[in-house]
């Protein structure tokens, strides 16, 4: 077979390379090629050796929803504040998306030891699955028992306005129906059974301590509950898509949060999961606007006070919830 002309396949136009340099990411999904129970504890030791802080809660920053983890916010917010980046940490993978900073940072949150993910990791990138949710994995290794999850997510309840945040009271697996799951190939019993149930994914309690901070923050009005679904992007929904999302009853659609949240319960740590609506998803062909990431980025930084108040105060109620049920 003759080789590919890269002239002919540019159109004749550029054969020079792009100038940015992607990264080179596994898409590798052979389950006999994931880190064993082993190599993440190397992981895990490597963070322990390299920060005192003993993370209980672990944040996960959704698509602009980090910026109260930056430094200035930082300095207000955490004390003992260790940043950690991606690429110091064995096995982890890099972050390439815009908004997510791509480094861990461990510290105090009045009082609480915490690590959050500045940036995570997505499908669209490139990795799969089980390795968009390796630092769940770590997260556990490292003590930590409740996961706060957040991600950025259009908007498909009529009732639901850009700058909403909604409370994940449960998830529809739509790449999971396709076969595609985090816990997808063998099975280490280390972590958890093979066949976690989901039925509980999003904690009871949890939820209900967050609609009762909502009053005390007096944003009651924009915090709502539904239920959030992942599709693996990175294209935006079509308006036939959105449609059948809404059929069958979807409230936020995003491209995340779904694996992490089932690595998570079948490590059996505590989820709570937070949408920021910062779209409103298109439901008819008349409509002029489109979707873009530098809108879902906007909504980020708008909201970004809020979300500090509200994520710092979740943190210390649910930590004080684990205390009460600790034996
Ligand atoms: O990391 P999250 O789920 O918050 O990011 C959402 C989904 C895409 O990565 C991006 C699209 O703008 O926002
Ligand atoms: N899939 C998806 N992800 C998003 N993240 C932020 N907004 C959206 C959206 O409209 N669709």
């Amino acid at each position: 077979m003759a080789p590919i002309n890269a002239d002919v396949v540019n159109g004749g136009k550029d054969s020079t390379p792009p100038k940015t340099t992607l990264p080179e990411v596994d898409t590798e999904t052979n389950g006999n090629k994931r880190y064993s129970y082993e190599t993440l504890v190397e992981t895990a030791n490597f963070l322990l050796s390299r920060t005192a802080v003993r993370p209980l809660i672990g944040v996960i920053c959704g698509s602009g929803m980090g910026s109260y983890w930056n430094e200035g916010a930082l300095a207000e917010n955490i004390i003992d504040g260790q940043c950690i980046p991606y690429e110091e940490i064995p096995n982890f993978p890099t972050s390439t998306v815009e908004g997510h900073h791509g480094r861990l940072v461990f510290g105090h949150l009045n009082d609480i030891p915490v690590v959050a993910m500045q940036g995570r990791f997505h499908y669209y990138e490139g990795y799969p699955l089980w390795k968009c949710c390796l630092p769940v994995r770590v997260m556990k290794l490292l003590g930590v028992r409740t996961l706060i999850a957040t991600n950025a997510a259009g908007g498909l309840n009529p009732n639901f306005k850009i700058g909403d945040l909604m409370i994940v009271k449960d998830h529809i697996n739509m790449m999971g129906f396709a076969g595609n799951n985090p816990l997808h190939g063998p099975n280490d019993e280390r972590f958890g059974p093979r066949f976690p149930p989901m039925n509980k994914a999003y904690n009871y309690e949890f939820r209900k301590i967050a609609k009762e901070v909502a009053k005390e923050l007096n944003i009651q009005d924009i915090v709502r509950e539904g239920v959030y679904t992942c599709l693996g992007g990175p294209n935006f929904e079509t308006v036939a898509e959105i449609n059948m999302l809404k059929m069958v009853g979807v409230d936020a659609v995003g491209m995340s949060t779904v694996h992490e949240v089932i690595t998570a319960r079948h490590c059996d740590m505590n989820v709570f999961g937070l949408s920021l609506i910062t779209n409103e998803c298109v439901t008819s062909y008349e409509h002029e606007a489109e979707a873009n990431h530098e809108e879902v980025l906007d909504v980020g930084r708008m909201r970004q006070d809020i979300l500090r108040k509200f994520v710092s105060k979740l943190v210390v109620k649910f930590a004080h919830t684990l205390t009460r049920d600790s034996p």
